[in-house]
């Protein structure tokens, strides 16, 4: 692999015709089969100043297979008017030198992000509603609850924080479980079904990730039945819980 760096200077009232030139020259560099990952950057300091980083496959496939296939054509339209403006254009191999921060994924981004609890969700409530045990008790669900709880789970795990906007946040989670009365046997069979549901629908089967959200899964689920049971008067202002890797983050190798 190889990395492309071109340096532009823009004048501030070209930039954001720039900008949108390049969102659309974008989409050839996407459909390239040469390009590994791009990134347009703005200096913060100079915001006349942009670097465009381009990884390609190798020089050869850039130069041979990009520049005179059928991509460059559209590429090249869009960004014709700004080759006067580049300040340099080279490719960067990699040296000995390289290495990862000390900064840890949430739960959220390791699980794959909003799209990721969302298959969940969906895939868990059409099991529930089979289910002979649990099912009755959602026999009159909001149609969107699969997305509610997808929202729920992804703001716990340190995505969005959307449940708290838009649907009412802790309080409001905890009254749909006022009154339930939550059997044991229940909230496990709640538990067995989300697990089946992970598995089916791929989240990360890590040892790290899978014991941080079986963890939280133990805890909501226990509060949750707690909370179902008559007479329970759990605190409705507690804050949302957040959930995250506990004694064991992941292990991401160091190359
Ligand atoms: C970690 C554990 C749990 C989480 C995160 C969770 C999450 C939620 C959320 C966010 C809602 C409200 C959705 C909305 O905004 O409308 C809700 C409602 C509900 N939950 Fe849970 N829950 C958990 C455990 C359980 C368990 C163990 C049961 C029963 C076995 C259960 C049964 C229900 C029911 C019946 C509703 C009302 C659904 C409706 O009629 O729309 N929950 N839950």
């Amino acid at each position: 692999m190889i990395v492309e760096y071109i340096r532009y200077r823009i004048a501030e009232a070209d930039a954001a015709a720039f900008e949108e030139a390049y969102g659309r020259a974008a989409r050839a560099l996407t459909a390239a089969p040469q390009c590994v990952d791009y990134e347009l950057t703005r200096c913060v300091d100079e915001p006349g100043r942009y670097v465009l980083r381009i990884t390609w496959t190798s020089a050869a496939d850039h130069l041979e297979g990009f520049r005179k296939g059928e991509h460059f054509p559209a590429f090249f339209a869009e960004i014709r008017p700004y080759v006067e403006s580049i300040e340099e254009m080279r490719h960067y191999g990699p040296t000995a030198v390289r290495g990862r921060g000390g900064s840890v994924p949430t739960l959220y981004e390791w699980a794959g992000g909003s799209a990721a609890f969302e298959r969940l969700t969906e895939t868990f409530y059409g099991k529930v509603l089979k289910d002979d045990l649990i099912g009755p008790l959602f026999a009159g669900m909001d149609p969107g609850h699969p997305r509610y709880v997808a929202m729920w789970l992804s703001e716990v795990f340190g995505g969005p924080e959307r449940y708290s906007a838009e649907r009412g946040g802790y309080a409001h989670m905890v009254r749909q479980h006022l009154g339930k009365a939550i059997t044991e046997p229940q909230r496990r069979r709640w538990v067995n079904l989300l697990m089946d549901a992970a598995d089916e629908v791929g989240l990360p089967d890590d040892p790290e990730f899978r014991a941080a959200f079986a963890g939280y899964v133990e805890w909501g689920t226990r509060l949750a039945r707690g909370n179902s049971q008559s007479g329970a008067t759990p605190p409705l202002e507690a804050p949302m819980p957040h959930w995250g890797w506990g004694v064991a983050p992941p292990y991401i190798p160091n190359s």
